[in-house]
């Protein structure tokens, strides 16, 4: 017997949604694919993590090179192969942020280390988040391990720091991540959590943002964080998101991993659901090995 008229439509309806969640791009992100009408489960298993669709790789240059270094690694970056579905952004030091925009492939952006809290002015030795704009730096990272530890920045300044730099569109990399001792003592989740409530005070914009967990212990060390281990803080933070923040930003924002990767552990921490990509220190200083890093996004999708 033919179908009546209305179930006939809904299942055409159906076959439709399909053919078009079959049509869907691997790279597309979760709420992406959640919005074409994939099950939660399989668009996890799509792109294997839970973040944003696009895996995030930040290369943090920290207080290193020369102009002549610099350039080396530009024209090395310039001539590598990298897959399409990953955010590359570089952090040169103050002094060659111009050097990098005007001679770096459009294809890779650029983010400041740091910035003033407010608008520049009699600040002896600070940089403006307008003057960030003005030479066309795109991001800035905030709350680095270096910034809090031996520099001594606060959570209260940091976030001012946040809020004043996504008001002037400049997108922020925002770090948390404890030290040894207070993983130790049992404390990684409430010195996370305590790092993030600072920071989401202070954010409105949550688009414009990516997470940086880096373990202090881990960075500069060789002592990378196990998959698990990462992972572990990842979904807690996306958790406290969701809890704290809302349902959407939990699942959309990019909480990327930092400390000791390289060329070598990359592939099996991208594995991993809720780790959205790397910001690395040392490896970034090395074309070939940041490349391999940028492109571990390849390992994200075999698991699915
Ligand atoms: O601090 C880091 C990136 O911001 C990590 O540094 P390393 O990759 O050198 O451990």
């Amino acid at each position: 017997m033919a179908a009546a008229p209305s179930s006939l439509a809904s299942s055409h309806l159906s076959r439709l949604a399909d053919l078009r969640r079959a049509a869907a791009p691997a790279n597309l992100s979760v709420p992406q694919q959640l919005r074409l009408g994939c099950s939660r489960r399989r668009a996890q298993r799509v792109v294997a993590m839970a973040g944003s669709g696009k895996f995030f790789v930040g290369g943090n240059w920290k207080c290193n090179g020369t102009k002549d270094s610099v350039s080396k690694l530009v024209s090395e970056l310039n001539a590598a192969t990298l897959e399409n579905d990953v955010d590359v952004v570089v952090a040169p030091p103050f002094v060659y942020i111009d050097q990098v925009k005007n001679s770096l492939t459009e294809r890779i952006e650029v983010s400041a280390q740091n910035v003033w809290i407010g608008k520049g002015g009699a600040y002896t030795g600070e940089i403006s988040a307008e003057q960030l704009v003005d030479i066309g730096c795109q991001w800035v990272i905030l709350g680095h391990s270096e910034r809090r530890h031996i520099i001594g920045e606060n959570d209260e300044f940091i976030g001012k720091k946040a809020a004043y730099a996504l008001s002037k569109n400049v997108k922020v990399i925002a770090c948390i991540g404890e030290l040894l001792e207070e993983r130790e003592a049992g404390k990684t989740f409430d010195v996370c959590f305590e790092q993030m409530k600072a920071f989401a005070d202070n954010i409105t914009n949550w688009a414009d943002v990516v997470i940086a967990y880096e373990p202090v212990w881990a960075i500069g060390t060789g002592k990378v964080a196990t998959p698990e281990q990462a992972q572990e803080v990842h979904a807690a933070v996306r958790d406290w998101l969701k809890t704290n923040v809302s349902p959407d930003v939990a699942s959309s924002v990019r909480i990327i991993y930092g400390g000791s990767v390289n060329a070598g552990n990359c592939a099996e921490l991208a594995k991993k659901e809720d780790i959205d990509g790397f910001l690395v220190g040392g490896a970034s200083l090395k074309a070939p090995d940041f490349t391999t890093i940028i492109n571990s996004v390849t390992s994200k999708k075999v698991v699915a």
